[in-house]
């Protein structure tokens, strides 16, 4: 954790959900109560078929609702595309960009990132930019030149501790039940702060680093413990609302 930083605990449900999932959502904004709400915030970010009911079903509850992409362009013939627009017009909050299955399926590299993270900035979203090394970039030693070269791209020059929210998911780390070792995750967080310092100043000291990759029920006091780790990115363990709470809990105490 950053002192003086309330960390966030953020569900990306991917391409899984339907209306009889909702009650997952609900279930999550009536297990936090007062106390947990001081100590986090947290967010799901259901696909974009529900983004309008589940913003509509968390009103008034300290659960926020987030989409998972937008498109750079405010409007336009970009078939199949989101823009930041409409993803403010349902109500969320928040929108993840640049996440490794996005940078994989959809080619898309961290001069676009950085041109959606604009876009959402521009609608008064929260940018949540993802970066990460794959397995290859791992083993060859070659870490953090990658994250130091995907934060130089993908971060574009108007981020603030308000507007972005950076997560750190190694690709190997995700949906596979392996973590990095507590080191590797506090030097990657370490190397991630003082590259924002760097650049945002006080700013870059108070933005929200989420660490992402197989983050459990079981693992998540050991991870949200590090240094710099202001909460978690959670994929698979955010669809059950039993096992994203527990995970929140381990910001109880
Ligand atoms: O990609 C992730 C969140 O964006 C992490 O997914 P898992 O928690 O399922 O590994």
């Amino acid at each position: 954790m950053t002192p003086g930083v309330k960390p966030l605990v953020a569900g990306n449900w991917k391409m899984n959900g339907d209306r009889n999932a909702l009650h997952e959502i609900t279930a999550i904004a009536n297990g936090i109560d007062g106390a947990l709400d001081e100590k986090i915030d947290a967010i799901i970010c259901p696909p974009a078929t529900l983004l309008y009911l589940a913003a509509g079903s968390v009103l008034d509850t300290p659960l926020s609702i987030g989409a998972q992409d937008c498109h750079q362009s405010a409007s336009g013939a970009h078939t199949g595309d989101i823009a930041a627009t409409m993803i403010k017009e349902t109500g969320a909050t928040h929108v993840i960009v640049g996440h490794s299955e996005r940078r994989t399926d959809h080619h898309e590299d961290d001069a676009l990132v950085r041109v959606k993270a604009i876009a959402a900035h521009e609608q008064g979203l929260v940018s949540i930019i993802c970066i990460g090394e794959t397995k290859d970039e791992r083993e060859a030693g070659e870490t953090l030149t990658i994250l130091g070269a995907q934060l130089a791209g993908s971060l574009p020059e108007n981020c603030t501790e308000f507007n972005t929210v950076v997560a750190y998911e190694p690709v190997w780390a995700i949906g596979t039940g392996l973590t990095p070792s507590i080191d590797d995750v506090a030097e990657a967080h370490a190397f991630i702060r003082s590259r924002l310092e760097d650049r945002f100043g006080e700013a870059g000291s108070k933005m929200r680093l989420l660490y992402g990759g197989s983050v459990k029920p079981g693992n998540a006091s050991e991870l949200m413990a590090v240094v710099n780790v202001d909460g978690a990115l959670v994929g698979g363990a955010s669809l059950k609302s039993a096992d994203f709470l527990a995970i929140c809990e381990a910001y109880r105490s």
